[in-house]
């Protein structure tokens, strides 16, 4: 459902992605492990058009390269930037209704799919009326799971989740990931993550990144075993 084909992105004249290639399968979750400043977060920000990338890029069998970033999340793509994003002044429950209505869903569409976010994160329906300026980092986390949830229909995009989340707060986040991979079989998912264990139990392909190059692309025999 998504092939990246000999992608390369340079900043100047420094290449931070070279020729990265890989193609994810409908429903396939995939850990995307790389040391700090290997290209992790450039690849999942060019899949979504924050770039200005060379190669091929192509989602449901249609060139992403010529579809608008600001188009991309109306098919299906949800993204959870490090960083989160939240717009501090508005509510949990607003950050998360955001991108439904940049997609312009219908009112009965965007009541299911908050629904679902809240099935899958229940805690999130606890804090919904709280500014997302009060909310923990850890919390804060959820949350960019939570709206990432609301548009991604085919597959989603997760940069480092795990990064400073207490344990008791990433336990919950990969049971939240649990129940999505079980609502949800044919949602892709992308995970980053520096540490190479702690998606072991939980990927069912590792792909590694080192210097901007794919160094390795295989299954997790640990999921399959
Ligand atoms: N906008 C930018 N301008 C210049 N260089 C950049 C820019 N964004 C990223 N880089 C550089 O590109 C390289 C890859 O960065 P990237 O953020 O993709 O790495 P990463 O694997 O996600 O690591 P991290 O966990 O530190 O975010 C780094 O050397 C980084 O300094």
């Amino acid at each position: 459902m998504l092939t990246l084909n000999g992608v390369t992105v340079s900043f100047g004249s420094v290449p931070v992605l070279r020729n990265v290639s890989f193609a994810l399968k409908q429903g396939e979750t995939v850990a995307f492990v790389g040391r700090n400043g290997a290209g992790k977060t450039t690849t999942l920000r060019t899949i979504m058009g924050f770039t200005k990338n060379g190669g091929e890029l192509l989602f449901d069998g249609r060139d992403l390269n010529k579809v608008e970033s600001h188009l991309r999340p109306g098919l299906g793509i949800g993204y959870a930037p490090e960083d989160r994003r939240l717009f501090s002044r508005f509510t949990v429950e607003e950050n998360i209704l955001l991108p439904a209505r940049v997609a312009s869903l219908t009112a009965a569409e965007t009541e299911r799919r908050l629904g679902r976010v809240y099935d899958i994160l229940p805690e999130l329906k606890d804090m919904a009326k709280r500014p997302a300026g009060s909310v923990s980092g850890g919390q804060g986390k959820m949350v960019a799971l939570g709206r990432a949830l609301m548009i991604a229909t085919r597959l989603i995009l997760l940069d480092e989740p795990f990064q400073g989340l207490a344990p008791v707060l990433a336990n919950r986040y990969a049971e939240a990931l649990r129940r999505l991979r079980d609502a949800d079989p044919n949602l892709a998912l992308i995970i980053t993550e520096s540490n190479p264990h702690l998606l072991r139990s939980f990927a069912e392909r590792i792909i590694t990144i080192e210097r901007g190059e794919i160094a390795t692309d295989v299954p997790n025999t640990d999921v399959a075993a």
